[in-house]
């Protein structure tokens, strides 16, 4: 029987409003009870008094206005079915306000009796277990390199020491003695004269060639009298080739290019050859068109007009990429690697597939050999701004990243610049021991040294983008007296030269025409009089064929440059482990600051219209808790990873364009890269979640929260390999941040969804990937609730989907493969640009 006194009992003011159709015959609503109820008094709702309106509008619960109003089971406790009190909730459990049944807390939780939160530091635990273990790789790596690098010092060490010893055996290490002592005197004394032989260094095979009495021609027809490591390397070279004959000849005739928008022609008229065995250099004032000269050769560069032809026959250059080497200017080399991953990377993405591991380490062991950097290869190279090698040793790996895939020509711009006069005579010594392998070597050169210039078996000097000389360097001084120039008796011809070819050559023809456009019509005169400096050798059909087999033949397998590709950007990260940490450590702090600014609501953060009949007993609703934690969460993710993200993408676009032009795969790099991002994505996330985690402790489990975050990690990255694309180095870090903060206030929070679609933008927010986290948070937070609130009221005021978590995490992975997939694009873009 409904009686009306229960709410004047309890002093409210107003008519009690019946509530009885919630009434079962188990009593009242889940998350409620009713303790006055029964079948003849079914629950009631009053009125509130002013305190309870206060209360209620503030989010708080109030006392019962009546004797018949049912009761929100309050947090700590729970309400079953048919209760008419609360129950504690036992020890193991939680209760969040609202509870029908206790929740069975986390393993690594110690929820006590009447818990409101679940607590679990099992998460903590395991990111504990993880950084000791992470930490432990990084020491028993750190050893092991320092061991190894100790170790041949020591042995170095122990036998310099000298101990005396019965007999006559003097001077031995630590094993040796112990041979001594095993083996017997006799044959001690065998072990020890072998081990104390005085050591024999090996000359390098570019020392041996440049001895006065070297006779390239003679030795490279004869093998046998090189000196063992050029053998080695011919050997290794003509595998390889898939022959003794390496070099390609380079003919061109009236070679043109005109970019589309300038007037007049970059190079014209430009025609000779060059073939291998002897080291060119291509000289030119500055803005002579001598890079241009070497581009278009290279097949780098389309030329205009005219035609090139490598070993006689004619076609697109760009198919000899792949055993054409080109080092830049600057060097282009990886400082987080050693000089021998420096090469051996090059040699295990360009040599041969079919080449087993040990073919190449084998390769690369001659090669550093024949570079004279047996001595630093395990060094890191270092930058320019923090070097750790010399400035020679750095171009020298230049040079060895290319001859590692054992190219049958080689180019370099201004190899000897900025280098000191012992450098760079010794890089010059290295090249022309490389010419007289075979390899056509031909190096863009300013202002060289006498010595340089001496080193230098032929010329092309190019002025105005013409032809002005192009011949063996010691007929270029000749050649310019024929023309009525004067050398000074002892001075470097070549500065003189270098003045002559930049229009100063008035200094040394005070009469008769000096100028640049003088010479080059001198040189066509005198070129088409007689044979252009040395024909191209042709060579045959079969030649041609086996060639061809070889460019084929050269590269590893896509899958295996990813493979190599990722450990190579391991091995970086790990080498900048102050980053890695620092993003760890940003991480954890993020979460932390996110997790203390929520950690206040328990873990209630959502609180809406009761579901009906008990609607009136609502308080005020809080419908953007939720999408706020999942906007503090994506405003952290975006300052963790974005700066990261930038470095990791940003720093090797040179890297990433030499390689390209080399003919590494150039979706394996970026896979490799990519993959290579993931462990560091997944530690990352592992301390943010963690950390946030433990202090906001909502409802959406800790699993689903690790994937929606990781995933939003994943799209970050994805966005500042996008900005490190378009941007400057040094505002990449910058931008990518401002991004991640945009890409993560557009998260339907504020303004709404439901109010960006009716702007007609709601594909905007949706384009986002703050928008999808918010979402994922807000169906896992709020799905547990809805046996007791009315969540279609918050979808609709908020225009979130609910129960679309999957979808959610389907997307985020799309936004951020798409952000990758554009990343890319424009890489390519730029790099087909730049070859523009
Ligand atoms: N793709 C291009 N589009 C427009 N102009 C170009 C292009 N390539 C080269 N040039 C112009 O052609 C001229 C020759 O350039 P190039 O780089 O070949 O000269 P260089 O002799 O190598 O000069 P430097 O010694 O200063 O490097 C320059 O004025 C350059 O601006």
């Amino acid at each position: 029987m409904v009686t009306n006194s229960s709410c004047y009992q309890a002093g409210a003011i107003g008519l009690p409003i019946q509530t009885a159709s919630s009434w079962t015959a188990t009593g009242c609503s889940l998350g409620f009870f009713c303790p006055n109820n029964t079948a003849e008094a079914l629950p009631e709702y009053c009125p509130p008094l002013p305190d309870c309106q206060v209360a209620r509008l503030s989010g708080l619960t109030c006392e019962p206005q009546g004797i018949l109003e049912p009761v929100i089971c309050t947090a700590g406790y729970y309400c079953p079915k048919g209760a008419k009190s609360m129950i504690k909730c036992p020890a193991g459990h939680y209760c969040p306000q609202g509870s029908y049944t206790p929740s069975v807390c986390g393993r690594g939780a110690r929820c006590s009796e009447g818990s409101v939160q679940n607590l679990d530091f099992l998460p903590l635990v395991i990111l504990i277990i993880v950084d000791l273990l992470l930490v432990s790789v990084v020491v028993i790596i750190g050893c092991g390199s320092r061991l190894k690098k100790w170790r041949p010092r020591q042995q170095k060490r122990s036998n310099r020491k000298t101990y005396t010893l019965p007999g006559r055996v003097r001077g031995s290490n630590y094993q040796e003695i112990e041979a001594f002592r095993v083996q017997g005197e006799e044959e001690a004394d065998i072990a020890m004269e072998a081990a104390f032989a005085p050591p024999q260094r090996k000359r390098t095979g570019f020392e041996e060639i440049m001895e006065p009495e070297f006779d390239a021609e003679q030795e490279l027809g004869d093998t046998g009298k090189l000196s063992s490591d050029l053998q080695l390397f011919v050997q290794s070279m003509s595998k390889c080739i898939g022959g003794e004959r390496f070099g390609l000849n380079f003919e061109y005739r009236d070679l043109k290019f005109q970019p589309d928008k300038n007037k007049k022609p970059v190079l014209s008229q430009v025609s000779g050859c060059i073939n291998s065995g002897s080291l060119w250099g291509v000289m030119g004032a500055s803005g002579a068109g001598k890079s241009t000269f070497v581009n278009v050769l290279m097949g780098k560069t389309p030329h205009t007009g005219g035609e090139t032809k490598v070993n006689g026959v004619a076609g697109n250059m760009s198919r000899f990429k792949k055993i054409i080497g080109y080092v830049p200017q600057d060097d282009i080399v990886l400082p987080e690697l050693t000089v021998r991953e420096n090469i051996l990377h090059s040699a295990r993405i360009r040599l041969p597939y079919t080449w087993t591991e040990t073919e190449i380490q084998n390769h690369v062991d001659i090669l550093i050999r024949c570079l004279c950097l047996d001595h630093v290869q395990n060094s890191l190279v270092g930058s320019t701004a923090a070097p750790v090698i010399s400035g020679g040793q750095r171009k020298r790996v230049s040079i060895g990243i290319e001859l590692a895939a054992s190219p049958s020509a080689i180019f370099l711009d201004e190899p000897t610049s900025g280098l000191d006069a012992t450098s760079a005579a010794s890089i010059m010594t290295t090249l022309k021991a490389l010419s007289r392998l075979g390899i056509t070597v031909v190096t863009i050169i300013h202002q060289p040294r006498q010595e340089i210039f001496d080193s230098l078996d032929s010329l092309v000097l190019l002025g105005a983008g013409r032809m002005i000389y192009q011949g063996p360097q010691v007929h270029m001084q000749p050649y310019f007296e024929q023309l009525g120039f004067s050398f000074p008796n002892h001075g470097n011809p070549a500065d003189a030269m270098g003045d002559i070819i930049a229009g100063e050559g008035r200094l040394y023809k005070p009469h008769g025409d000096a100028s640049v456009q003088g010479l080059i019509e001198n040189w066509h005169d005198f070129s088409s009089s007689r044979d252009q400096g040395g024909s191209s050798s042709n060579i045959s059909m079969v030649e041609m064929a086996s060639l061809n087999a070889t460019i084929k033949s050269r590269g590893a397998r896509w899958y295996l440059q990813i493979y190599f590709c990722f450990i190579r950007s391991i091995i970086q990260q790990f080498r900048l482990q102050e980053s890695f940490w620092f993003e760890m450590g940003t991480g954890a702090m993020a979460g932390g600051l996110i997790g203390l600014s929520e950690e206040s609501q328990k873990g209630e953060n959502f609180r809406g219209i009761f579901n009906e009949p008990y609607s009136l007993l609502s308080s005020a609703i809080d419908y953007t808790s939720v999408p706020e934690m999942a906007l503090l969460v994506g405003l952290a993710i975006g300052l963790t990873a974005a700066p990261s993200g930038v470095k990791i993408f940003g720093e090797e676009k040179l890297v990433y364009w030499r390689e390209a032009a080399a003919g590494h795969n150039r979706f394996a790099y970026y896979m490799g890269k990519v993959i290579s991002t993931i462990p560091r994505m997944v530690f990352a996330n592992l301390h943010f979640t963690t950390v946030f985690f433990l202090l906001t402790t909502p409802r959406i489990s800790w699993f689903a929260a690790f994937a929606a975050n990781l995933l939003y990690f994943y799209c970050i990255y994805g966005l500042a390999s996008c900005i490190s694309m378009v941007c400057r180095r040094d505002d990449g870090p910058l931008l990518a941040v401002i991004a991640s903060l945009i890409v993560g206030v557009l998260n339907g929070m504020s303004p709404t969804l439901e109010r960006t679609s009716t702007w007609h933008v709601l594909w905007l927010w949706r384009a986002t990937p703050g928008t999808w986290l918010a979402e994922a948070y807000f169906t896992e937070n709020l799905q547990p609730l809805e046996y007791l609130y009315n969540i279609d009221g918050a979808v609709t005021h908020l225009g979130y989907h609910l129960g679309k978590y999957s979808l959610d995490m389907w997307v985020l992975l799309a936004l951020g493969t798409v952000y990758r997939v554009i990343a890319f694009g424009g890489l390519r873009f730029m790099y087909r640009h730049k070859q523009r």
